[in-house]
């Protein structure tokens, strides 16, 4: 039946069934105040109606997003107005047939003889059917799909702290809300047009057969409609209530299961298991309060609408009786009553929904509209070749989430062409900050950040970062090929190069894989090792004239540590590459020409690592006794402590000798 239990859809099955058609009402509609009403929008409220109605902005946007298809959508609709004139008749049609077989004088409308009107009918049929098939086949438009393209664009343009905040939620608007939307341009605006040709022609219809009998339908259908619209909302915020702690259950499952290692680790199988529980029964009470509230609208409905077809027949009879009217206009005007209470309900339907996307296009707006702080559609190229030094001057930052809270403060570094700078510090000092804004990932506040003595903000972003390699902290690895990991971002890049990058950051690993660089790959299939030299290979490929690289830390045991510093070691040796280094371990901090040393967000110490090494109480010192400390996992012995290592006057030379110093 028409939109039955359309309010105890999910979203995701709303959405699939965008382009359903609701089938005509047919003699079995006959119970159509059973149907409830449908799922209220959360925009229906009057206030959000005034906003709406005050914001045509909105609408004219949505009605711009459809122009492209303007002419399939105009051509559905006459379609639709084709069709459902067919689907009016049919009524009427249905009354003239049985008068004329119940008749005793039998008579056909215009003079036809019973074959030309069989004839007529059939073609009439016909011509109905083809144009419902052509409506419904034309109204499955590119809007979605166009509209999804955009926003997709949109969101990749976007400042990284927008979308890692959260703050734009562009995935549900990528999915759910572009479906709402694309729903109430095609499928919702197609119902709500056949709504108002169903009701009023059917109004207009019976009106024509019998004014009384059409009088007394009035005064029984909306009242009944309308009280199962309301019925129908609180039902639908029993739904919402089954369906967010349906969520909030499926929420607890991912989270566990994604962490079973740990789970299993801390033995919290029970206590998993008991929160599992207490969600399970929650869902479960709320659904069987749902389904009693069901129950009753149910029968309720069916029971008022059965009355009301009651009530019809006993006074149309006594109307036929009177011979007010024929057995033919009877069964019109029932037949009529269930298109117009069906085109009632269904223009509730199409006025929630329109506010739902209304409210929907509101938000895909906000994104499709959102001009990115950092935009990367202006500045001037910096062409490929161009080689430069890297200055921070006078930097001061704080992250658009944080305002107020300075990472950076006042910070001077320099990093000249061929120069390799590990820029040291504690935890939270400010490191990495140092390298999202060498890559335009944010701005500064104060101070500029110059490649080359330009200040990068005159770049094109994409530009720029097209000439910036960078190795984070934990990179990411993608579903597809070695080689396309390798080449991502790089798509012209040979299978020659690739390979050579691969070999330059030690990515041995590669060749005794099944099917070598054609091997797939996914987040998990690689080590944390492996997939840092992926990274490292991928940076080396675009030749950049600035490495940004930020150490892992943890992931790696000795063995792959050591091929990883091998590879870094490679390119610190490279002379055309300026790299900045957010440096954890000894061995490239030795390795580093220059060393900067971060606290609070300023430039506290610079030097080599003898120099700083070999400073008096320096703070570099402390911290590398603290990363000693902690590698050997006790204080160090006396005479091992870089404290004392001015008695040495050398620095580490190998990274074996950091590595032996700290296990010992
Ligand atoms: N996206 C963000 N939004 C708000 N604050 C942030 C963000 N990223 C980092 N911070 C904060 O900025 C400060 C500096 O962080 P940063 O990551 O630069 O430190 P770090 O020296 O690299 O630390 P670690 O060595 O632990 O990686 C920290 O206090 C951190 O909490």
């Amino acid at each position: 039946m028409l939109g039955l239990r359309a309010p105890f859809r999910t979203r995701a099955a709303l959405s699939a069934s965008c382009f359903r058609r609701p089938p005509l009402p047919s003699l079995h509609a006959l119970r159509f105040l059973s149907t409830p009403s449908p799922p209220p929008a959360p925009a229906s409220s009057p206030s959000l109606l005034t906003r709406y109605a005050a914001e045509p902005a909105t609408l004219r946007k949505l009605v711009a997003l459809a122009k492209p298809e303007a002419k399939p959508l105009a051509i559905s609709i006459s379609l639709l107005v084709v069709s459902s004139s067919v689907s009016m008749s049919i009524p009427f049609t249905i009354g003239r047939l049985i008068d004329f077989f119940t008749s005793s004088q039998p008579q056909i409308p215009l003079g036809l003889s019973l074959g030309q009107a069989s004839t007529l009918l059939v073609l009439l049929f016909t011509v109905g059917a083809a144009a419902n098939a052509g409506r419904a086949i034309l109204m499955r438009q590119r809007i979605v799909a166009r509209l999804r393209e955009r926003m997709y664009t949109a969101a990749l343009q976007q400042d990284v702290d927008y979308v890692e905040r959260g703050e734009g939620d562009v995935l549900s608007r990528l999915t759910v809300d572009a479906s709402i939307v694309g729903d109430s341009l095609t499928q919702n605006l197609s119902d709500g047009l056949r709504a108002v040709i169903m009701s009023s022609a059917g109004l207009g219809a019976m009106f024509y057969v019998s004014p009384q009998l059409t009088l007394l339908m009035l005064t029984i259908v909306p009242p009944v409609s309308l009280a199962a619209v309301f019925y129908g909302r609180y039902l639908k915020r029993l739904s919402n209530q089954t369906q967010e702690a349906l969520g909030d259950l499926t929420k607890i499952a991912t989270e566990t299961l994604s962490a079973l290692r740990t789970v299993q680790a801390f033995t919290a199988l029970p206590h998993e298991t008991a929160k599992f529980s207490t969600r399970v029964e929650r869902v479960l009470a709320l659904a069987r309060k749902e389904a009693v509230a069901s129950g009753i609208f149910f029968g309720g409905t069916g029971w008022s609408g059965n009355l009301t077809i009651l009530g019809l027949l006993g006074y149309g009879g006594t109307l036929v009786s009177a011979g007010t009217i024929t057995v033919g206009d009877l069964t019109s005007l029932l037949l009529y009553t269930v298109y117009v209470g069906s085109g009632m309900q269904m223009l509730t339907t199409f006025f929630t929904s329109i506010m739902r996307a209304l409210g929907a296009s509101q938000r895909i707006f906000g994104l499709l509209d959102r001009a990115p702080a950092i935009d990367p559609a202006i500045g001037a190229p910096v062409g490929p070749a161009r080689r430069g030094p890297v200055r921070f001057e006078h930097v001061s930052f704080e992250y658009p989430g944080r305002p107020g809270v300075r990472v950076l403060e006042g910070l001077d570094l320099e990093v000249k062409v061929g120069e390799s700078v590990a820029v040291v510090g504690q935890s939270g000092s400010g490191k990495s900050s140092i390298n999202a804004l060498l890559l335009r990932y944010y701005d500064p506040v104060e101070g500029r950040v110059t490649f080359d003595g330009q200040d990068i903000r005159e770049f094109n972003p994409e530009s720029w970062r097209s000439i910036v390699g960078v190795v984070p902290q934990d990179p990411v690895v993608f579903t597809g090929t070695i080689a396309s990991n390798i080449a991502y971002g790089n798509e012209s890049a040979t299978r020659e190069e690739i390979e050579a990058a691969a070999r330059q950051a030690n990515c041995e690993f590669v060749w005794g894989m099944p099917h070598g660089f054609d091997t797939e790959i996914g987040r998990t299939s690689l080590s944390g090792g492996q997939r840092q030299r992926l990274a490292i290979a991928r940076a080396l490929l675009k030749r950049p004239a600035v490495l940004a690289l930020d150490e892992a830390t943890s992931a790696l045991d000795a063995a792959s540590e050591h091929r990883v510093n091998d590879a870094i070691d490679k390119i610190l040796r490279s002379r055309q590459t300026t790299c900045l280094i957010v440096a954890h371990r000894l061995s490239t901090i030795a390795r580093a020409e220059k060393i900067v040393v971060l606290e609070d967000g300023h430039v506290t110490e610079t030097g080599t690592y003898r120099q700083l090494v070999n400073r008096q109480g320096s703070r570099f010192r402390a911290l590398m006794a603290a990363q000693l400390e902690a590698a050997a996992g006790e204080p160090l012995p006396a005479g091992t402590h870089p404290d004392h290592t001015e008695k040495t006057q050398a620095a580490p030379q190998e990274e074996g000798d950091v590595q032996k110093s700290a296990q010992a």
